[in-house]
């Protein structure tokens, strides 16, 4: 939460990403990179942009409507936005060069309004909330509402290389203040409005940024030293670093991905993490599945999915999808599932998981392959929910191989 208002600049800056991502479909994380790349910011200054820019993108449908300005209208009438959403959260008006001035009375009355239409007041597109009702039923509007909170940060301590005791004492130290997550072993919240990445516990490798959720998906994989492992959709690696600690560096974990650049990155932080036994290996054909045929004792299928359960840290993808992107997403799902099941092992776990609530990504599809494979069996499976939580939302099913075929 802001304690004060933006600063010209800052407002500025907030007004030209905005643009950036809704006039330009620009996805956030690189219209930050293009914004603040080159400028000296202090890190202090640089999450009070990220923080505001985060709550208009979560809320923008509100902000649009008590402002009456369009989302495509951001460079002309972006300053008029930004003086409601100061007004909105308390805080007094901005100093800008070109403000649009506003009617307190008008905007009241659009905020009464506003409260009226929970989809509205929640920021949830039409689309988005048809579908969360359909798929959800009375789950739905908790969900719809939590996931307009702003998302906390989490670190997970890399247990390569110390305690979480020992994380929580090096990051005091330096003035970062943290607690500790009940329910997740590895994870401690900030709690202060601290820079991380420029500390030297980070430098060391003790920590990653990483979800309490997506902590525990990786941690229900129960992988141990010595094991033979796939990360099949590794990315960058959040999930391969948490693998490679519970093996305790020892053993085969191989870490696969479509995207070369995604596993390049996943090296760096590799080597920066101490993880040892990972391996990286880009997918260009069916080859390297087909030759770890029944040969690994776990395997992480971490699919591509329609991100709907991380929107609070990914709040610009609900203003760029569509519905029409969830058939597609489906069938990919069942493809992957299909095909990379085969590396599984007799007696060896397949974890199948998204960062989705909607069970047409998630309990239906893992329903839709037992039915045609009765090679898996089903040990359990859970949803990870933000309403509940205050995590990310993520789904992870467990599925253990009892035939060859
Ligand atoms: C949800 S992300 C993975 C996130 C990662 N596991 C983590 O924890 O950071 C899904 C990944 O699947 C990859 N992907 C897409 N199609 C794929 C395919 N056919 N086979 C393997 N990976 C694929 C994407 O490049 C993306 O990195």
């Amino acid at each position: 939460m802001l304690k004060s208002s933006l600063s010209p600049s800052s407002n500025e800056l907030v007004i030209s990403i905005l643009d950036l991502v809704l006039s330009e479909g620009k996805p956030l994380d690189r219209a930050y990179s293009q914004h603040f790349s080159g400028l000296k910011l202090e890190p202090k200054e640089q999450g009070r942009i990220t923080f505001v820019v985060g709550d208009i993108l979560r809320r923008l449908n509100l902000y649009c409507f008590l402002s009456d300005v369009k989302p495509e209208e951001m460079a002309r009438l972006g300053t008029r936005l930004l003086n409601v959403w100061h007004l909105f959260n308390n805080l007094p008006l901005p100093k800008m060069q070109y403000a649009l001035q506003i009617d307190p009375q008008e905007l009241a009355s659009r905020i009464e309004a506003a409260k009226a239409q929970p989809v509205l007041w929640d920021g949830c597109p039409d689309w988005l909330n048809e579908m969360g009702q359909a798929q959800m039923g009375d789950k739905w509007p908790a969900e719809r509402a939590a996931l307009n909170k702003p998302a906390k940060r989490f670190l997970r301590t890399n247990i390569l290389k110390c305690t979480r005791e020992e994380l929580a004492t090096a990051l005091r130290k330096e003035g970062v203040e943290t607690v500790t997550v009940p329910g997740v072993d590895t994870a401690l919240e900030v709690v202060s409005d601290s820079a991380l990445f420029r500390t030297e516990t980070f430098k060391k490798g003790w920590f990653e940024q990483q979800d309490a959720g997506s902590q525990l998906v990786a941690l229900a994989l129960d992988a141990k030293p010595g094991m033979r492992v796939v990360d099949a959709c590794a990315g960058a690696g959040g999930k391969t670093l948490s693998i490679s600690a519970q093996m305790q560096g020892k053993g085969r974990l191989l870490a696969m991905d479509v995207e070369q650049w995604k596993l390049d990155n996943l090296k760096q932080r590799a080597r920066r993490a101490g993880a040892h036994n990972v391996e990286t290996r880009i997918i260009a054909s069916s080859k390297t599945i087909k030759r770890l045929k029944l040969t690994c004792d776990r395997v992480l299928l971490d699919v591509p999915c329609s991100g709907l359960g991380v929107l609070k840290r990914n709040p610009d993808a609900k203003w760029r999808d569509t519905p029409e992107r969830l058939p597609v997403l489906v069938e990919l799902q069942k493809q992957i599932l299909q095909s990379y099941s085969r590396m599984v092992k007799v007696g060896g776990m397949l974890v199948y998981a998204t960062c989705s609530i909607m069970p047409e990504e998630n309990r239906d599809q893992v329903d839709a392959f037992l039915a045609e494979n009765k090679h898996f069996r089903f040990i359990e499976d859970e949803t990870i929910s933000p309403a509940d939580t205050g995590f990310d939302g993520f789904y992870l099913a467990k599925l253990e191989r009892i035939a060859e075929a």
